[in-house]
């Protein structure tokens, strides 16, 4: 996979990221004398504590006189990909001497971004570097920096960057691999020059977001507030004041201190409007304001906002805007019978005062300034509001005309359950005024086909969680094409990505097909194909995948070992560190394991990310941009939390059990059922071994823990929210159900360490110890890629003494309750996770023997692991 996959033009708006600052040699002190001590373990931690303050990109930049910086770049960036947490962030490698970045390049996994290059020495140079970024596969940072000097006014930023767009693209570089840093520069200088610096970056970032269709901005922020250097308070207010701005007129990333700002509503207002002053170089005091107010400003308090009821006093159209806009459903129905009064026609309410809201709210959420939780509540407002002219709008119909910007027919595929995803993109949809068709869950392309064609949709979107889904979306394509359909495909969910859909999907069906992984993008890519824009925007669309296709067939691929080579690359396993036999060998059945307990083991960031929320949990709740959003979001969650264990809506079930275990060749058998497990077969680096979890078995005498856990009872409670209209609510319910399963499986696998299988009774480990994984031993599960294949379910299901925990199978073995986990545990202090990848066709008959099925039978299992699947490489 991929560690960076910029996101397409019209994805950017509402995502801003954060890049880490600190592990630099040149802007951090402490950095500098780690490195230069070689102090390698404190300077990862450094790259990990912006990791966990919300940095979702790390800038790296050893450029020191006196350091061997392709020496240093080399072993720091060999050691935080040897890092999990670390190594799930991309790299930016930062240096002015290109073999510093190349020592860079050739040891970073994944796809980096080089910081880096600039028309200073003339067009030549720059195209050369380029074209040696691009043979590496990684994305540019250009500096707006060309023979004259660097950029310094917003005509000047703007000349330079789309001069090196129009020299890039034009040498086949793609548009969505190119950041550009128009320079922040020092305000508040006190020279005259300076004033307008910051003003020109934002109207700059503006512009060339119109003028450079695909590219990406950013900027170093730090540079901004040089002039405060010592006055913290000062200096954070105005980078986040700056960052408030920026943002909405284009500004997609920014190197920063990630764990350094304030949230915008949060800074004292007078000191906010003395760096706002500054940076729109409002008035020639400006810069003495800020400097005065700099030492007063020192432990200003944060405002909180009482229950504000002076709107209730506007105009009735105004009062329905903002009752949208804050999510607030107290008083809609009493303002829509007001409004549907004054105005005579039940639709005329819709069309005016409510859809008037509505694209207020599809701004705000399109510039990034409100975000996905907060519309889906305006989305319940809404629903409300609708429902109460409904019965007014029947009356007053002439009869069948089609409303609204278009039909789109919604499912997720047969054998998949998971619908978070798709209902916030439909919630989403509807609140842009398309109309839904929401078929469910576990939907067969025969029947998506049928409502297609009986409700005459405009579009059809698929969704699914699981890797088996990806061939039911294939499926879909391609009757849909024998139907003879021509309405536009969009493909969504979480296994789902752009590579699959235009492998895979595209070339299935001659219609369009979209990839559009998040809600933020759905409403752009539907309105295109709604519109004049279908046929440019499905043409431009077509030649991305089709050069993601022709990308594909020449790149190299990684060389594969003959199985027999992989399996004596096995990992050296000291057999004598097995874990002792298990104290209490079960099944041990859980049939109502406490909510209450649960709750402290959730792990709220993937939470947040559910939402579109990005950052790591805590930090996100003090997060710039986000923060506001994230900590209502969580606030309502705490509060639905405490209902639903005070009044059991819910049920946790699990069962957990530690059988006796060996391993024989690249199977493990356990109780005596035979569990074929596949090995890694790409060739690995001299020192790396290719791992299969049989290896952490031992050969006689060992054991096997597996253990399945499920929430019952969100699917039902959140349809009763949803028929009230409520689909924040119900969301919100299926959300947490996913969190307190997941929270549900680390809280038994706590228990099977310390007590039942005991190997491990002193473990006291908090709960971000927990999700970091401290502990000894690992929980591997069907379907995840140390163990792709999803038909182990049955098997550990059947060992586990059959319908777990009350979960049942799919036919493409997803597990229903939704909200549900399942996996095996391997107790060995050397176990880890790891990567199948791509496997050869002697593994495949091999495992299709060892698994007593067909080839091809474990071909459509494997897919994904094969030569042609789109998730291999
Ligand atoms: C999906 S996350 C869930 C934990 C996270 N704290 C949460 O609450 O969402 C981690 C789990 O995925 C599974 N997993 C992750 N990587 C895996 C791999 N390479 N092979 C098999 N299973 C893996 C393991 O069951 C692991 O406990």
């Amino acid at each position: 996979m991929s560690r960076i996959d910029p996101p397409a033009a019209d994805q950017v708006a509402s995502r801003f990221v954060m890049i880490g600052e600190r592990t630099n040699v040149t802007g951090s002190a402490r950095f500098r004398k780690l490195i230069s001590q070689g102090d390698y373990d404190a300077a990862v931690e450094v790259a990990r504590t912006q990791v966990a303050n919300g940095a979702q990109i790390i800038d790296v930049n050893m450029d020191e006189a006196l350091l061997d910086s392709e020496q240093a770049m080399t072993i720091f960036l060999k050691r935080i990909a040897a890092e999990p947490d670390i190594a799930a962030v991309p790299v930016m490698i930062d240096s002015s001497r290109w073999s510093v970045i190349e020592a860079g390049l050739k040891v970073v996994p994944g796809k980096p971004i080089v910081n880096s290059i600039s028309l200073k020495e003339g067009e030549e140079a720059f195209l050369d570097l380029a074209r040696k970024v691009r043979n590496h596969g990684a994305a540019v940072v250009v500096m707006a920096f060309d023979e004259k000097g660097q950029a310094d006014t917003r005509a000047r930023k703007v000349e330079i960057c789309q001069r090196a767009y129009r020299l890039l693209t034009g040498d086949g570089f793609p548009a969505e691999d190119i950041i550009f840093d128009p320079n922040i520069f020092a305000v508040a200088t006190g020279i005259d020059e300076h004033r307008r610096y910051a003003v020109d970056f934002i109207d700059a970032c503006r512009d060339l977001k119109k003028l450079c269709p695909g590219a990406h901005l950013s900027g170093g922020l730090s540079n901004l507030s040089f002039s405060f250097r010592g006055n913290e308070v000062v200096r954070r207010a105005l980078h986040s004041v700056f960052l408030y701005h920026a943002i909405p007129a284009g500004l997609d990333m920014a190197i920063v201190n990630a764990g350094q700002l304030d949230v915008y509503d949060e800074i004292d207002p007078q000191l906010r409007n003395a760096c706002e002053a500054v940076i729109f170089d409002r008035d020639s005091g400006a810069t003495e304001r800020l400097v005065g107010l700099a030492q007063e400003s020192a432990g200003s308090g944060t405002k909180e906002e009482g229950q504000d009821e002076a709107w209730r006093d506007a105009p009735v159209g105004e009062r329905l805007t903002h009752a949208l806009v804050r999510g607030i459903d107290r008083h809609v129905v009493e303002d829509v019978e007001e409004a549907r009064q004054a105005m005579g026609r039940a639709i005329l309410v819709i069309e005016g005062p409510l859809m008037d809201g509505m694209n207020r709210v599809g701004d705000l959420f399109g510039s990034g300034q409100m975000f996905l939780p907060q519309v889906v509540k305006s989305a319940r407002v809404m629903k409300k509001a609708v429902a109460q002219l409904l019965p007014h709008i029947e009356a007053e119909s002439d009869g069948g005309a089609r409303s609204g910007k278009g039909r789109i027919v919604m499912a997720t595929v047969k054998g998949d359950v998971h619908d978070i995803g798709k209902n916030i993109v439909g919630v989403v949809l509807q609140c842009n005024g398309y109309e839904i068709i929401d078929l469910g869950v576990m939907v067969g392309w025969p029947d998506i086909l049928a409502a297609a064609k009986r409700h005459d949709a405009d579009m059809i979107g698929l969704s699914g969680l699981i890797t088996p889904s990806l061939d039911e979306m294939v499926a879909n394509a391609s009757e849909m094409e024998r139907e003879g359909l021509s309405i536009p495909l969009l493909i969504g969910g979480a296994t789902t990505s752009r590579v699959h859909t235009a492998l895979k999907i595209a070339p299935e069906y001659s219609g369009p097909v979209v990839h559009v992984n998040d809600a933020s993008r759905a409403v752009g890519v539907a309105g295109k194909l709604m519109g004049d824009e279908r046929a440019p925007f499905a043409s431009e669309v077509g030649e991305e995948y089709a050069a993601i296709r022709e990308g594909r067939a020449k790149r190299g691929k990684s060389p594969l070992l003959p199985l027999s080579e992989a399996r004596s690359n096995a990992a050296p396993i000291d057999e004598a560190d097995k874990a002792p036999p298990p104290r209490e060998a079960g099944p041990h059945r859980f049939d109502r394991w406490p909510l209450g307990d649960l709750r402290r083991f959730i792990d709220w960031t993937p939470f947040f990310r559910s939402w579109e929320l990005h950052g790591t949990y805590p930090a996100i709740l003090e997060d710039v941009v986000v923060g506001a959003s994230a900590r209502e979001l969580h606030s309502d969650a705490q509060a639905m939390l405490d209902r639903l264990i005070e009044e059991e809506w819910l049920t946790a079930r699990g069962v957990a059990a530690i059988w006796p275990a060996h391993r024989d060749g690249d199977d493990i058998i356990a109780d005596g059922t035979r569990l074929p497990m596949l090995r890694q077969q790409v060739k690995k680096r001299e020192g790396r071994s290719n791992d299969c979890l049989a290896d952490f078995i031992a050969e006689k005498d060992d054991h096997l823990g597996g253990f399945a856990v499920a929430i019952h009872g969100a699917a039902e409670k959140a349809r009763a929210f949803e028929s009230q209209g409520d689909d924040y609510q119900a969301i919100l319910l299926k959300a947490l159900a996913d969190r307190l399963a997941e929270a549900f499986a680390e809280r038994l696998h706590a228990h099977v360490r310390t007590r039942l299988w005991g190997y491990a009774p002193e473990e006291h480990l908090t709960n971000e110890q927990l999700i970091a994984e401290k502990y000894q031993g690992i929980r591997p599960a069907p379907g995840y890629p140390a163990c792709p294949d999803h038909s182990l379910k049955p098997l550990l299901f059947e060992l586990l003494g059959g319908d777990p925990a009350g979960i049942e199978l799919t036919e493409t073995f997803a597990m229903w309750p939704a909200s549900a986990v399942s996996g095996f545990y391997l107790a060995h202090p050397q176990a880890r996770y790891f990567g199948v990848a791509r496997i050869g066709e002697d593994q495949l008959a091999d495992y299709a023997r060892r698994c007593g099925v067909e080839v091809e039978e474990a071909r459509e299992m494997l897919r994904a692991n094969l030569d042609d699947g789109a998730a291999a490489s």
